[in-house]
């Protein structure tokens, strides 16, 4: 144990990160050293909870917890071989799967929670319902996460699907963003196409919505997923990130109240989520654990 006091440790650290002295840097071998060494207390004090958030904003990508091996972890990724070996050793340097062992990758105990498909939805629950001020920041991490992540005018077709089709006279509503958090989304999508015609609605849970900052372009109405949705017949019902927080029966449930209240031959629902490898677009759902993001079906 060091004979500095925890607090001068934090010091130390502190004053390292902010400005490494130039000695650790010039000495490849010092400098490695201390790096694992970080690394190492870093992923020895690192709590549960960190990692489920850590890996949260990095995406599941695994279906369950049993060890695989290399050809099955190509068979579900269809990446290169040399290229997914990489990746597993950086994985493995990273701390999430355990050494290789005879070709085969375990899951760290810490991140196995991640191959229980009701992983999200108890998070979600937690954050949203449970502990409201532990998701006082949540609308904000989604509309800043979702930045670099392709946004529904980069994956479909919005001029002719949308606005060439779009009937005044059906519904004066373009765009439902269900559980659409603070709307950055619909925000967005109105920025690039200005000429968007219609209404834009963004209904989510009161909490999300009386934290979302004031915007021109979008009408927020509080609503729950799970009961009836009141606007009735717009062009379109998209939902970006919420399928997947939740198991199937549930996600079910979100989307026949969306199909309640489509007209039909003109409405669309566009599920903008994370899908199973072998769930084709236009096809029946499955599982919604991710292999690939993003995908509108
Ligand atoms: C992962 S965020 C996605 C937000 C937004 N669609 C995006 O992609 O940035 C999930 C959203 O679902 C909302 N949500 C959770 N439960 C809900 C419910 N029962 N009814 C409506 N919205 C809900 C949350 O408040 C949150 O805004």
């Amino acid at each position: 144990m060091s004979r500095l006091t925890p607090i001068q440790l934090l010091d130390e650290l502190e004053a390292i990160s902010r400005s490494p002295p130039t000695n650790f840097l010039e000495n490849v071998e010092l400098r490695a050293k201390l790096y694992i060494a970080a690394k190492k207390a870093s992923a020895a004090l690192e709590r549960p909870t960190v990692v489920v958030v850590r890996l949260l904003l990095s995406q599941p990508v695994e279906d369950n917890f049993a060890p695989k091996t290399l050809d099955q972890l190509l068979a579900t990724t269809g990446v290169d071989r040399d290229l997914l070996k990489r990746i597993l050793r950086a994985l493995t340097a990273f701390g999430a799967i355990k050494e290789v062992d005879q070709e085969k990758f375990p899951l760290r105990l810490q991140y196995q929670m991640l191959g229980n498909a009701s992983f999200g939805h108890a998070v979600v629950n937690c954050i949203i319902r449970e502990k409201p001020t532990a998701g006082l920041g949540f609308g904000t991490l989604m509309s800043t996460w979702g930045e670099v992540h392709a946004l529904l005018q980069h994956l479909y077709p919005v001029a002719e699907k949308m606005i060439d089709e779009f009937d005044r006279s059906i519904s004066t509503v373009m765009f439902v963003d269900v559980g659409g958090g603070h709307g950055s989304k619909a925000v967005a999508l109105k920025t690039a196409f200005s000429h968007l015609p219609g209404r834009i609605i963004v209904p989510d849970l009161a909490m999300s919505i009386d934290q979302a900052p004031k915007a021109e372009g979008r009408e927020f109405q509080v609503h729950d997923f799970f009961t009836d949705q009141p606007v009735k017949n717009a062009k379109i019902y998209y939902t970006r990130q919420c399928l997947h927080n939740w198991p199937d029966d549930l996600s079910i449930k979100i989307l026949q109240h969306l199909a309640q209240a489509m007209k039909p031959e003109y409405s669309r629902i566009l599920a903008h989520d994370q899908m199973s490898r072998n769930l084709e677009p236009g096809s029946r759902c499955r599982s919604k654990i991710s292999t690939r993001w993003p995908c509108v079906a």
